[in-house]
């Protein structure tokens, strides 16, 4: 299943943004003035092979849940229940994604690709939120994936066998072809686990090659101690297992995690189909680094939502080559980035659908 989706990954198509780049050249606004909303919309052109593109609606947010057996080196403050916990939150309408995504008309879907710690039970979920505000019509839903209850511990032995890791990245793929074949236009990058910004901060280091400590943040917030001690985790990582960047199943399995593997997965279904990636932080810009790792061609259904706190996301986009859309000092991960970034996507479509053209509205031209 990887292999056919790897190979169905092509470039983004030329035609399709001569069209977009022209278009925008006869619509009733100073050329370029758009900015960034243009050079946007002329790739969706282009991932989409047509002008204008669909609109990126409905959407779905899909948060891919995993602990980390990392955690026992106190990399993080929280306790790994904390990952499990939040899942029930995230089912139950009370989470900061929840409001975002029945703010955005988004879909949430929970997938638990490696969980350590039991979930709670099922609480009956507020669709509408605890405060009762309606706009997203769907119930957040569990998806059962569970590849194992947690990584290794990556400062002693590699987080994952490679059968591991690609489990994961293959359940990537198989939520991302539900959620399209169920209508989504473009899928959002969501994460829950708690210490998952250490194997983001190896991947990233991994791929780019930069300096560990140029790679690593302070994740949910640690103190100074715990920083220091993160930073010569992931470098120490790195030394022992040496993974070789050219090989991204090897490295995921070495010093990544379940959800990023998933999440890199996910990226790969969704750019096999021609549907554009809307990424969240550092964990999914680590996931994304292994997806083009994986197919290089990927990187035409990539969108960066914002930019992360977390230095690991900023050298991250720059390697890929992406400009993140909106930049608010998050840091909390879920897909929150991403949903509040979605009405600047949705924008720049909108525009190639709706707005007049100088002849059709009798505008004169400069
Ligand atoms: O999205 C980000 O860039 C981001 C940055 C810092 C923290 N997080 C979230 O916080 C958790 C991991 O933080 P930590 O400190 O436990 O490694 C995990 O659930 C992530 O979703 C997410
Ligand atoms: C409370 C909490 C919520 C989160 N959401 C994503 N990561 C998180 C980490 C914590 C600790």
């Amino acid at each position: 299943m990887l292999h056919t989706t790897i190979a169905a990954i092509r470039p983004l198509d030329e035609p399709a943004m001569v069209a977009a780049g022209e278009l925008h050249g006869r619509l009733t606004k100073p050329a370029g003035s758009l900015g960034v909303l243009e050079e946007l919309s002329v790739r969706l052109a282009g991932l989409a092979r047509a002008c204008p593109p669909p609109l990126p609606e409905p959407a779905a947010v899909a948060i891919f849940a995993g602990d980390h057996g990392v955690h026992a080196q106190g990399v993080t403050p929280w306790p790994q229940e904390v990952t499990a916990q939040m899942i029930g939150n995230f089912l139950a309408g009370g989470a900061v994604v929840n409001a975002f995504a029945r703010q955005a008309g988004a879909s949430v879907t929970v997938v638990d690709v490696g969980v350590a710690t039991p979930l709670p039970p099922a609480v009956p979920a507020q669709v509408n939120g605890p405060s009762g505000r309606a706009g997203n019509p769907t119930r957040p839903r569990l998806v059962a994936a569970n590849v194992r209850p947690g990584t290794r511990d990556l400062a002693v032995t590699a987080a994952l066998t490679r059968d591991e890791a690609l489990a994961a990245v293959e359940t990537g793929i198989r939520i991302a072809r539900e959620l399209i074949d169920a209508g989504a236009s473009i899928l959002l990058t969501g994460d829950m686990g708690i210490g998952n910004t250490t194997p983001a901060a190896a991947l990233v280091a991994a791929f780019t090659g930069v300096d560990p400590a140029e790679a690593t943040g302070r994740g949910t917030g640690v103190d100074d101690p715990t920083y220091a001690r993160k930073i010569g985790v992931v470098r120490a990582a790195l030394a022992r297992h040496a993974p070789d960047p050219t090989d991204p199943l090897g490295v995921l399995a070495a010093v990544g995690g379940l959800e990023h593997a998933a999440l890199a997965g996910l990226i790969l279904g969704a750019a096999a189909r021609r549907v554009p990636v809307l990424l969240d932080g550092v964990i999914a810009v680590s996931a994304a680094l292994a997806a083009v790792a994986f197919a290089p061609d990927a990187v035409g259904a990539l969108v960066a939502g914002h930019r992360s706190a977390e230095p690991g996301a900023t050298v991250g986009l720059r390697h890929l080559g992406l400009d993140p859309l909106i930049d608010l000092g998050l840091r909390l991960g879920e897909g929150t980035g991403a949903l509040l970034a979605l009405p600047v996507v949705t924008g720049a479509v909108r525009v190639l659908h709706e707005v007049a053209t100088f002849d059709s509205a009798g505008v004169a031209e400069k």
